[in-house]
């Protein structure tokens, strides 16, 4: 298992991979929603909290809530995203904030310790892996501002 970040091109969208089902299938629901929600929690001491509305709870809380239920959704479990807030649109809904590749790795390398602890809880690490190139490849998507 390599959770590494891979260098974006600004403006290329290399082709994405949903995450395998057997990673939601081993982590199961409520485990993937703390891993979501701890990811959150570690945005609000980073360097890119200054993108999220952490000065508003109920903003902040509404905001993890919508992340873990795209998350979830991509990873082939309950259609909550759609159910929600409509269809994705990611690189639309995130237009508005200033993501560069530094922001990008930011987000990213916060993903890569609460996945390694996972391999402790006895996750596999091909799905593990999975989830990590999803994000890896889908996060160059979003970034809209050049460095
Ligand atoms: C694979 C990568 C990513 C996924 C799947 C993802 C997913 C999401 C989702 C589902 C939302 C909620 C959209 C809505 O319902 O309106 C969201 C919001 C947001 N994301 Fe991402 N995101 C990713 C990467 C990033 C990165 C790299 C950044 C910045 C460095 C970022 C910054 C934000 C911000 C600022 C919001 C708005 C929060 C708010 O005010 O509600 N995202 N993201």
């Amino acid at each position: 298992m390599k959770l590494t970040v891979t260098d974006g091109e600004f403006g290329v969208r290399p082709p994405v991979t949903k995450p395998h089902p057997g990673f939601l299938h081993e982590v199961g629901e409520e485990r993937f929603k703390k891993l979501v929600y701890d990811h959150y929690d570690l945005i609000e001491k980073s360097d890119i909290s200054f993108l999220f509305p952490v000065h508003d709870e109920e903003d902040f809380a509404e905001a993890k809530k919508h992340a873990f239920d795209f998350l979830i959704q991509i990873s082939g479990g309950p259609r909550y995203f759609e159910q929600t807030r409509g269809e994705p649109r990611m690189v639309g809904r995130h237009a508005p904030f200033r993501i560069d590749e530094q922001g990008r790795k930011v987000w990213l390398t916060l993903y890569a310790g609460l996945l390694e602890s996972l391999v402790d809880e006895g996750i596999s690490e091909e799905y593990i892996q999975s989830f990590w190139d999803y994000l890896d490849i889908f996060s160059m998507w979003l970034v809209n501002t050049k460095s």
